[in-house]
């Protein structure tokens, strides 16, 4: 046990799935792994252990922003011996020629800072996907026919942005879409030599005004789970 997960030593697979939202962590162990147990309820942060095609995968919540998904993916880096972190996240379009249910898979993350910034100091360190993920994301995407983008995206500390300015220079510079936790994660898991992948749906369109509804957030986005798990045993 650690502070914020109630799981047991070996109650937590190798590979972990990690969406922000709670409710999805549940839904995709439910939809997805065989035999699904919950191995953390701390704080209502769920994490469930199960099999899928035979290996044992972790699903759990990182909560919102990287300041959350930081403590969550400390303790299962650190402490669980986790070894593959594969984000599945919402995300919000900042490109014309992407839409809604679209599959984004980041290839680095920009942010305005992460909870790990300070320690690289003047560095502008680049967060970036482990390529052997990133590669086999691509395959399962382009096999099933999902449609999808793979790029940089925008890891932001704040849901309700204030800085139209800086989205536009980012939408300038190609970035794909914005979420909240990439960045941190990508820069954790090289830290303890893990591998990390975000591959992200797109659920509104910063441009258009386009939004789904909490619903397909909480679970309507199965392509991105299957193209997530067929990533990790490729
Ligand atoms: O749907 P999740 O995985 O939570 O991801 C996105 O949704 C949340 C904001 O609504 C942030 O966590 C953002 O990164
Ligand atoms: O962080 C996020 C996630 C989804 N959509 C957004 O606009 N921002």
């Amino acid at each position: 046990m650690t502070i914020h997960i109630g799981a047991a030593p070996g109650d937590i697979a190798e590979t972990v799935l990690m969406p922000g939202d709670p409710m999805r962590a549940k839904w995709a162990a439910e939809r997805f792994l065989d035999a699904p147990r919950q191995v953390n309820a701390v704080r209502g942060m769920l994490g469930f252990t199960g099999n899928w095609r035979g290996d044992p995968v972790t699903i759990h919540g990182s909560g919102m922003g990287m300041a959350s998904l930081s403590i969550y993916a400390n303790e299962l880096l650190r402490d669980y011996g986790a070894k593959t972190l594969i984000r599945i996240g919402s995300t919000g379009a900042m490109q014309p020629h992407v839409a809604l249910r679209d599959v984004i898979l980041a290839m680095t993350a920009s942010s305005v800072g992460t909870p790990s910034s300070t320690i690289f100091r003047e560095l502008n360190y680049a967060p970036c996907a482990d390529w052997g993920l990133l590669r086999s994301a691509v395959a399962a995407a382009e096999a099933r026919g999902v449609p999808h983008h793979v790029g940089g995206i925008y890891s932001s500390d704040t849901f309700y942005d204030e800085r139209p300015d800086l989205n536009e220079q980012m939408t300038r510079h190609g970035i794909l879409a914005v979420e909240m936790e990439t960045a941190e994660m990508y820069t954790l898991a090289a830290r303890h030599g893990a591998r990390a992948l975000s591959v992200l749906t797109v659920s509104d369109h910063l441009q258009t005004g386009e939004a789904l509804p909490s619903e397909d957030r909480e679970a309507g986005f199965g392509d991105m789970v299957e193209i997530a798990l067929e990533a990790a045993f490729a």
